[in-house]
């Protein structure tokens, strides 16, 4: 039995199944064609409720806006409902702040003799990391205000948005620039690009060559050279069949003599134009950090104005300039379990620890009180996460199982990844494998919880594997031209589930008369079985007494 420095409270431990939605069961809905013994039994024998993880309920412009982990994990934390991501800018947008400041200094250095502005970013419509929306408003500006020289660093998607359709976004930006530059002496060009996860999107420190990658592209103008972003998108399809969106390798557009279009030179302004930090921050500290930068080898760094769209982490104030303040989030749900003195344990592998750390905590990446907070870092596999579907599952309940054998900590978080990332390969079958372990992993915890005598939350951030193809406007499944399924690598709006199981003996039934249940709820929950006084501003607990 585990000893708690809290006397008479016991462990509470909340396992984030990532992208591990309630789908319809049909036969495109991994995780009802997984096994999930564990997952079953928890619905039995404890409470279970589905909440809502998508749109308007995590602060999303619109109930058509599936969720992510970004929005998920800060209002799982935050137990509030915080306007995101492009709703920020949105209303930045709206109130025209965002054409001040940091704007009118990246005007002034690109329309400076012979400099340029680059917008770097994902091109794309699915909303998560960037806005279609905001790439136009910012070549608008552009335009009007006198920018000559401009060029773009595409980064393709296949993951927010229905992958291979890289060609059909960059035909769309081509379109944008000719409206915008027809007749005019206007100079603005697609200078380099690449798939998201082998160019520049990297995230967590989990592989700077990705980073590097899209640095010599971008930067440098010294990646696979191709006459256009077409061509570039044709040939290197023709070479891998079938290859997905993301994984396109980087290139860069060359003129007739072989030369660069657009590489980052010396008084140039840059701005990266996604939103979403995660993926975002490791090429900012690239351009921004001095000579301690130890990413890779950036050669030599051009003197340049760098702007984000936002703040992308608020810890190290990164990037110092932006063209939007960020949200303050604060008395979220650790820093008000860390007033009370609770000890507290975040196991998570790399691709989804920030998510279970800084997002969850408002976008901190600090502990509140290092004295009662660990956090542990899985290094997550440097392959394609269909290769090795189970992902670090085992591993990450080992850390929670062992931490509470040991004893000490009083509330354990930690995420499990599978679901998600998998989810995201488009693979059906090696998702059906991610999910089974995840299973595994939340049957173990659980066995361990119950030999504790504590409690088990079990939820999911938003919905990806038990959704996994294409449909048209009616919900129906599409099919490629051959009539195989058409396998989505996106996120969904579905809800999630969420189990509450106490093994301490405490009897709990689900709160009457919450209105629209949601993630937003969670954090009140928590509190509520950690006995802890809930904010007044916190949306209500979805448990009381039974
Ligand atoms: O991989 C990512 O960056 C996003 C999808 O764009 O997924 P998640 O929100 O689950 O991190
Ligand atoms: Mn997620
Ligand atoms: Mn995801």
């Amino acid at each position: 039995m585990s000893t708690t420095t809290t006397p008479g409270v016991r462990p509470l431990v909340l396992v984030v199944m990532d992208g591990v939605g309630t789908g319809t069961g049909d036969a495109y809905d991994a995780v009802a064609a997984a096994a999930t013994p564990q997952l079953d039994r928890l619905r039995d024998t404890g409470i279970h409720l589905e909440v809502a993880a998508h749109g308007t309920h995590v602060g999303l412009s619109s109930d058509s806006d599936m969720g992510n982990s970004e929005v998920g994990h800060n209002t799982m934390g935050a137990g509030r409902i915080i306007p995101q991501g492009a709703k920020r800018v949105d209303d930045a947008v709206r109130g025209g702040e965002i054409w001040e400041g940091a704007w009118q200094d990246a005007v002034a250095a690109a329309t400076a003799d012979g400099s340029a502005l680059h917008l770097i970013g994902l091109l794309s419509d699915g909303n998560v990391h960037s806005s279609w929306d905001h790439l136009m408003l910012l070549l608008d500006h552009a335009k009007s205000d006198g920018v000559t020289r401009l060029r773009l660093h595409t980064l393709f998607d296949g993951r927010d948005v229905e992958d291979r359709t890289a060609d059909r976004f960059a035909a769309r930006l081509e379109e944008a620039l000719v409206e915008r530059t027809d007749g005019t002496d206007l100079d603005w060009q697609i200078a380099s690009g690449g798939g998201r996860m082998v160019t520049t999107m990297d995230r967590y420190e989990a592989n700077w060559g990705v980073v590097e990658a899209g640095w010599r592209a971008h930067v440098q103008g010294e990646a696979r050279p191709f006459e256009s972003v077409s061509k570039a998108i044709t040939t290197l399809r023709e070479e891998t069949p079938g290859i997905s969106d993301q994984l396109l390798e980087a290139f860069t557009v060359v003129d007739a003599d072989g030369e660069a279009v657009g590489p980052v030179r010396d008084g140039d302004a840059v701005i990266i134009f996604n939103f979403r930090g995660d993926r975002a921050i490791e090429l900012t500290r690239a351009f921004v950090e001095g000579d301690g930068f130890a990413g890779f080898d950036r050669g030599t760094v051009p003197d340049i104005f760098f702007a984000g769209m936002t703040l992308y982490d608020g810890d190290t104030n990164m990037p110092p300039v932006r063209l939007v303040q960020p949200p303050t989030i604060t008395d979220t749900v650790s820093e008000v379990i860390a007033r009370s003195g609770m000890h507290q344990l975040a196991a998570s592998e790399t691709q989804k620890y920030g998510h279970m750390t800084y997002f969850w905590n408002g976008n901190r990446s600090d502990p509140f009180d290092a004295e009662t907070e660990t956090y542990i870092d899985i290094p997550s596999d440097q392959i394609e996460f269909d290769k090795a579907p189970r992902m670090k599952a085992a591993e990450t309940a080992d850390y929670v199982i062992k931490a509470l054998e040991e004893g000490g900590y009083t509330f354990l978080r930690s995420n499990l990844a599978g679901g998600d990332m998998v989810g995201h390969t488009g693979n059906f079958e090696a998702t059906i494998t991610a999910v089974e372990a995840v299973d595994e992993a939340v049957g173990r915890i659980a066995t361990a919880v119950e030999a504790a005598g504590g409690c088990l939350v079990v939820t999911a951030d938003h919905g990806n594997s038990e959704d996994m193809v294409e449909r048209d406007k009616q919900g129906q499944p599409r099919t490629s031209q051959d009539g195989t399924p058409l396998w989505k690598t996106a996120h969904s709006t579905n809800p999630v589930p969420l189990y509450v199981v106490d093994y301490s003996g405490h009897r709990w039934e689900p709160a009457e008369g919450v209105e629209a249940p949601g993630l937003s709820n969670l954090a009140a929950t928590l509190l509520v079985l950690l006995d802890l006084e809930v904010p007044q501003d916190y949306r209500p607990a979805l448990i009381a007494p039974a």
